[in-house]
């Protein structure tokens, strides 16, 4: 038995230190900074959308956390958002997880399944 995805991604608290970094990053990268730092001025509405990344993340790999924000449709309908945005954003994604250590393999696994929701958040 191998550890599980969750376990991987360093449990509750790593995921936690994830998503901080990664909607930093976002909010660094020209490519999609404009979606993001908007936030800085809703703290509210940042911490619900990084509870929800979290969840998502979290559920996702195999934790014990319930999502319950919306489809990952609805989540992003009406923004348009193109194919060099996505690959922005996975690339950001990959960026956090290296330098958070996380392993080759479960840097593939991750990428495998943000890849394949692309139909589902791609010019929606
Ligand atoms: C695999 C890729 C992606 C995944 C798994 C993902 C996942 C999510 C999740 C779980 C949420 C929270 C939804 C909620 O709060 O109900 C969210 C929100 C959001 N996503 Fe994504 N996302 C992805 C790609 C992108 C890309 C490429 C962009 C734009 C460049 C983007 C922009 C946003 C924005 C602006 C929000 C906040 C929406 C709001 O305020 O409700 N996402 N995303």
């Amino acid at each position: 038995m191998g550890t599980s995805m969750y376990e991987r991604l360093g449990g509750a608290s790593g995921i936690g230190h994830l998503v901080d970094d990664i909607v930093e990053a976002h909010m660094a990268n020209p490519l999609i900074q404009a979606r993001f730092l908007p936030y800085r001025e809703q703290p509210e509405r940042l911490a619900a959308v990084k509870r929800h990344l979290r969840d998502f993340l979290g559920m996702g790999s195999g934790g014990p956390e319930q999502y319950d924000g919306k489809g990952m449709v609805g989540a992003h309908r009406g923004m348009n958002i193109g194919a060099e945005e996505y690959m922005a954003a996975m690339d950001d994604i990959l960026g956090v997880l290296t330098k958070h250590g996380v392993d080759e393999q479960t840097r593939k696994d991750v990428l495998a399944i943000a890849y394949s929701l692309k139909g589902e958040i791609l010019r929606v």
